[in-house]
C-alpha cells in the first residue's frame, strides 16, 4: 500500500518527538487516520482565536484590578504564547497551500503550554481573594477545559493531559484560599474529569470507526487488489496533486511498462503461480523507486509509473534498473522480461488531467516501439504537444 502518497493533504505530520507520538498518535492505524485525528483546535482559526481572546481578556481584567508581579508574569507569558501559537497557525495555513507536510510537535507544544500558563493563571485569579476574578476564572476554566476536550477528542491523552492542566491549578489552589465553598470545586473533580474523560473516548471511538470505514472504501477505490499498488484511478489522482514548489514547472517522466513473456507463464505455471509473479515484480518495483515516484498496476500486466522532478537521463537510468530488477525476479521463468515506454515532460504544472492521459498514451506509442525493437528494451520520446 503507498500509504506515504495516499496521506493526508493539509494535514501536521506524524509528530516526530517520542513523547508527543505517544500522546497524539495510535500507532495501530493506518497513518493516513493518524493524521486525520491529529486535526484538533488548531487546524481552525476561529476556534484558536475564540480561546486566545478569552483569555487574554481575563488576564487584560486581572492586570487592571491587580497590578501585581505575578499578573504582569500571567499577562506577558499569555501573550508570548498566543502570539507564537498564532504565528505556528498561520505558517501552517501557508505551507498547506503548497502541500508542504507541517511538524506537528511544536504547535501541540505551543497548545500545551497555553493550558499551562492559563491553568496557572486562574489558580491566581482564586488565590487573588477578589469576588471578580473568582467569578470570571472558574466558569471560563470550566468551559476551556470542556470545549478542549471535545476539539482534541481525536487524541485523547493529549485531550485529557490538556484538561488536567487547564483545571488542576484552580483546584490545588482551593486548600491555599479562606473560602470553604471552593471545596466543592476539588469534590466534583473527579466527577468532571471523569465525563470529561468518557465523552473524549465516545467521540474519539465514533470518529475512527468512521475514518476505518470511509479509509476502506478509498482503498477499494483507488489500490489494486493483487498488487496493493494504486490502480488508474489512484493514479490519476496522486499524480495530478504532483506540481513544483511555487508553482515552478516540474521536469516529469513517465514510465509505461508491460511484461514480456507472462501469458506463457499463465499457460504453463497457473493464474495462481502468474499472480504471485505479478506481486514480486509489483513489490520489487515499489523498492527500486524514490518514495516520490508513483507506481500503479494499469491492468494485467502492465505498470505505469511518473517519476516527478527528474532528467531525461535519470530516468533512462531507472527505466534499465527496473529492466534488470524485473529480468532478476522472472529469471526462473523463460522468456520474463519489461519493456518500457519513456515519455519526457519538461514543464509538468499539475492538474491537467487532459494532459496527463496525453503524456500516458505517448508513453504508450513508446512502449509499443520497444516490443517491437525486440522487448526487454525501452524506448524514448520527448512530449508532443
Ligand atoms: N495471473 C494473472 N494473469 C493476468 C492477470 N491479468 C491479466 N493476466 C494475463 O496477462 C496476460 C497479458 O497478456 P500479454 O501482455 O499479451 O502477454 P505477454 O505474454 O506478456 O505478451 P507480450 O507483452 O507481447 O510479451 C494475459 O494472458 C492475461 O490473461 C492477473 O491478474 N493475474
Amino acid at each position: 500500500m503507498p500509504d506515504k502518497l495516499y496521506m493526508h493533504h493539509n494535514a501536521y505530520s506524524i509528530p516526530r518527538w517520542r513523547f508527543m507520538y505517544w500522546l497524539l498518535c495510535d500507532s495501530r492505524l493506518p497513518l493516513n487516520i493518524q493524521q486525520r485525528l491529529l486535526l484538533g483546535p488548531n487546524t481552525q482559526t476561529s476556534v484558536m482565536w475564540s480561546g486566545t481572546l478569552t483569555v487574554l481578556v481575563l488576564t487584560l481584567i486581572a492586570l487592571s484590578r491587580h497590578p501585581a508581579p505575578l499578573f504582569w508574569l500571567w499577562f506577558l507569558a499569555t501573550l508570548a504564547i498566543s502570539g507564537y501559537r498564532a504565528g505556528l497557525h498561520y505558517h501552517v495555513k501557508r505551507q498547506w497551500r503548497w502541500r508542504i507536510v507541517t511538524p506537528a510537535d511544536q504547535i501541540y507544544l505551543a497548545n500545551l503550554l497555553w493550558s499551562t500558563t492559563t491553568g496557572l493563571g486562574t489558580a491566581l485569579c482564586l488565590l487573588s481573594g477578589d469576588p471578580v476574578l473568582q467569578v470570571l476564572a472558574i466558569p471560563s476554566m470550566v468551559a476551556l477545559a470542556s470545549a478542549a476536550a471535545a476539539f482534541s477528542h481525536g487524541t485523547p491523552r493529549y485531550a485529557m493531559l490538556q484538561v488536567l492542566l487547564l483545571d488542576l491549578p484552580l483546584k490545588l489552589a482551593v486548600p491555599f484560599q479562606p473560602e470553604p465553598w471552593f471545596w466543592v470545586f476539588v469534590l466534583q473533580g473527579p466527577f468532571f474529569w471523569m465525563g470529561l474523560h468518557m465523552m473524549i473516548h465516545s467521540l474519539y471511538d465514533m470518529s475512527t470507526q468512521a475514518l476505518l470505514g470511509e479509509y476502506h472504501s478509498q482503498r477499494q477505490a483507488i489500490l489494486d487488489p493483487l498488487t496493493e499498488l494504486f490502480n488508474r484511478e489512484g493514479w490519476f489522482r496522486e499524480a495530478l496533486t504532483i506540481r513544483g514548489p511555487g508553482r515552478v514547472p516540474l521536469p516529469v517522466s513517465l514510465l509505461f511498462s508491460d511484461l514480456d513473456g507472462f501469458k506463457h507463464v499463465n499457460d504453463t505455471y497457473g493464474h495462481m503461480i502468474g499472480d504471485d509473479l505479478l506481486r514480486d515484480i509489483a513489490s520489487a518495483m515499489s523498492e527500486a523507486l524514490r518514495s516520490d515516484d508513483i507506481l500503479a498496476r494499469w491492468g494485467g500486466d502492465e505498470f505505469v509509473i511518473l517519476l516527478p522532478g527528474i532528467s531525461p537521463e535519470a530516468s533512462r537510468t531507472v527505466a534499465q534498473r527496473l529492466i534488470d530488477t524485473t529480468a532478476d525476479i522472472g529469471r526462473t521463468y523463460p522468456g520474463i522480461g519489461l519493456s518500457i515506454g519513456l515519455v519526457h515532460c519538461q514543464n509538468w504544472r499539475g492538474m491537467d488531467r487532459n494532459r496527463l492521459e496525453r503524456l500516458v498514451a505517448q508513453a504508450d506509442q513508446s512502449l509499443y516501439r520497444a516490443k517491437r525493437q525486440g522487448k526487454g528494451c525501452f524506448q524514448e520520446l520527448t512530449e508532443q504537444v
